[in-house]
């Protein structure tokens, strides 16, 4: 058994000899021992040291050790409490036992050995309760952090993961944002999210899609405009800018913008002002800005589509939106989500998906990512009778010719293993004599972890189960994941 030391523990009688034999019985460089005279000198004891565990001795003038255990049951209920008791005090002392007060008892007079074996026990319980109490609270701030709901997303993929962590800590912020990925996979979400957890929440938050209004139109759109300033000004018009004084405006699509205009957006986020099209007046608002864009914004720069000094001073922050093919059981969880709320609004009864149709909705690539899921599921709901979607369906609706491979899950399909193909390839490991991409053995299980807990929902237990290992072990695995 493994040697604890650094604990403390508090002996309690009125007599001192008594208190001066069991610390010597005690004395080891392993604890360090408290004493105190009364129940109330314990109480102060207790209220100043980290005590472990306590011995007090039954019958004391004043505070009883029957009622300061109970008091310490209250108070400091993780502290292990042991009676020294005579043994004609054993039908009181189970009594106490039985209420949960006293954890064990010595009697009176008490072997030496005894007396060591039964704090060494005690000290253990001890110590198996303190990590019981740290698991619990790494495991709530685990799922606190593995969340399969952030805003309006859904999902609960490690790639969505860091998208939330990015989103929870740039919001609060002033920084300007740029959110990349590929069409439908939420970011124009992003930039809600972004807005709602910030401190302009209450504001507006404005988004203008620079590809879906004609360029001729995209300055008064973003600027406004005072009457007569074109043919059709007929009145003076607040623009995206005005209206998202004191909030957010979300600029999508902002690689489709006319190239002299992204020259007055800049102007605009370095000095705060702006004119309407049509005045020479200068007006000032604070605005937060997030931009998105699906295009390589590296490569926008490079074909002339989006200027290098606005690129730079709007990616402040960069947040990347995974495709949805990236996002392990996503697929699964949004359908699901998806299929409930059209077969609300459709007024049908649809209950879930066929297996098939299961592992196609996870097989199958999403080019459109979560925006062509969202529609399936809506389409599939409209045209076809519950309660549940089949894959032909599925299959119908998205022009699919029969293929097998759509219906083998991911993991029996290639001769790799799981963890290989799905823990992103890192370059920097890659050995150099063979060529071979090296995972390391902590991301490896970690992976494993993480999977076993998707598939289980968190339960550790039933984790354990599949990983083949104890859940103590699993959860001492999953608390060292925590930034110490
Ligand atoms: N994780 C998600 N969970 C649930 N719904 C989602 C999720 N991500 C996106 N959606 C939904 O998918 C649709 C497309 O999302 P959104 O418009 O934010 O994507 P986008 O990346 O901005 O697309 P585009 O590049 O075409 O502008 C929306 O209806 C949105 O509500």
């Amino acid at each position: 058994m493994e040697k604890i030391t650094g604990l403390h523990i508090l002996l309690v009688d009125d007599e001192p000899h008594i208190l001066r034999s069991l610390s010597r019985a005690l004395r080891s460089d392993q604890y360090t021992i408290h004493t105190a005279q009364s129940g109330h000198d314990a109480l102060d004891v207790l209220a100043h040291e980290p005590i472990d565990v306590v011995v007090t001795d039954k019958n004391m003038p004043g505070m009883t050790g029957n009622e300061l255990l109970a008091i310490i049951a209250e108070d400091y209920p993780d502290t292990i409490r042991i009676m020294l008791t005579a043994f004609t005090e054993q039908a009181a002392l189970i009594d106490a036992i039985n209420q949960g007060k006293v954890w064990g008892y010595l009697q009176k007079p008490w072997e030496n050995d005894n007396l060591r074996i039964t704090i060494e026990q005690a000290l253990q319980t001890k110590m198996l309760i303190a990590e019981r109490n740290m698991l619990r609270a790494s495991l709530k701030r685990y799922k606190r952090e593995h969340r399969s709901q952030f805003q309006r997303f859904i999902g609960s993929s490690l790639a969505m993961q860091v998208v939330y962590k990015a989103i929870d800590k740039a919001a609060p912020s002033r920084a300007n944002v740029f959110i990349t990925g590929p069409s439908g996979t939420g970011k124009e979400l992003a930039a809600e999210a972004i807005h709602n957890l910030s401190p302009r929440r209450d504001q507006e938050l404005i988004c203008i899609n620079c590809a879906a209004i004609p360029s001729e139109l995209m300055e008064s759109e973003i600027f406004g405009h005072v009457k007569g300033a074109f043919s059709g000004a007929t009145n003076n018009r607040d623009g995206a800018a005005s209206l998202a004084d004191g909030g957010t405006l979300f600029l999508d699509e902002i690689g489709e913008m006319d190239m002299a205009l992204q020259a007055k957006i800049l102007r605009f986020i370095q000095t705060g002002t702006f004119q309407r099209v049509g005045s020479g007046k200068t007006e000032r608002v604070d605005v937060r800005f997030v931009c998105a864009t699906n295009r390589n914004p590296l490569e926008a720069i490079e074909q002339q589509l989006l200027r290098e000094d606005l690129f730079y001073r709007l990616n402040v922050i960069a947040i990347d939106m995974p495709a949805l093919c990236e996002r392990d059981q996503d697929p699964l969880q949004i359908a699901l989500f998806y299929l409930n709320k059209y077969s609300e609004l459709e007024n049908k009864l649809f209950v879930g998906f066929s297996k098939r149709a299961e592992q196609l909705i996870l097989n199958y690539g999403w080019p459109g990512n979560v925006r062509q899921l969202e529609n399936l599921i809506h389409s599939a709901v409209v045209m076809s009778d519950g309660p549940m979607v089949s894959e032909e369906t599925l299959m119908q609706q998205l022009h699919l010719k029969p293929d097998e491979s759509l219906f083998i899950p991911k993991e029996k399909q290639q001769s790799t293993p799981a963890v290989q193909r799905a823990i992103v390839s890192n370059t920097e490991s890659v050995d150099q004599s063979t060529g071979m991409n090296i995972i390391p053995l902590s991301e490896v299980e970690r992976f494993a972890i993480e999977q076993a807990l998707q598939v289980c929902d968190d339960n550790v237990v039933k984790a354990a189960g599949l990983l083949e290992v104890s859940p103590s072990t699993l959860y001492r695995k999953i608390q060292k994941w925590e930034p110490s």
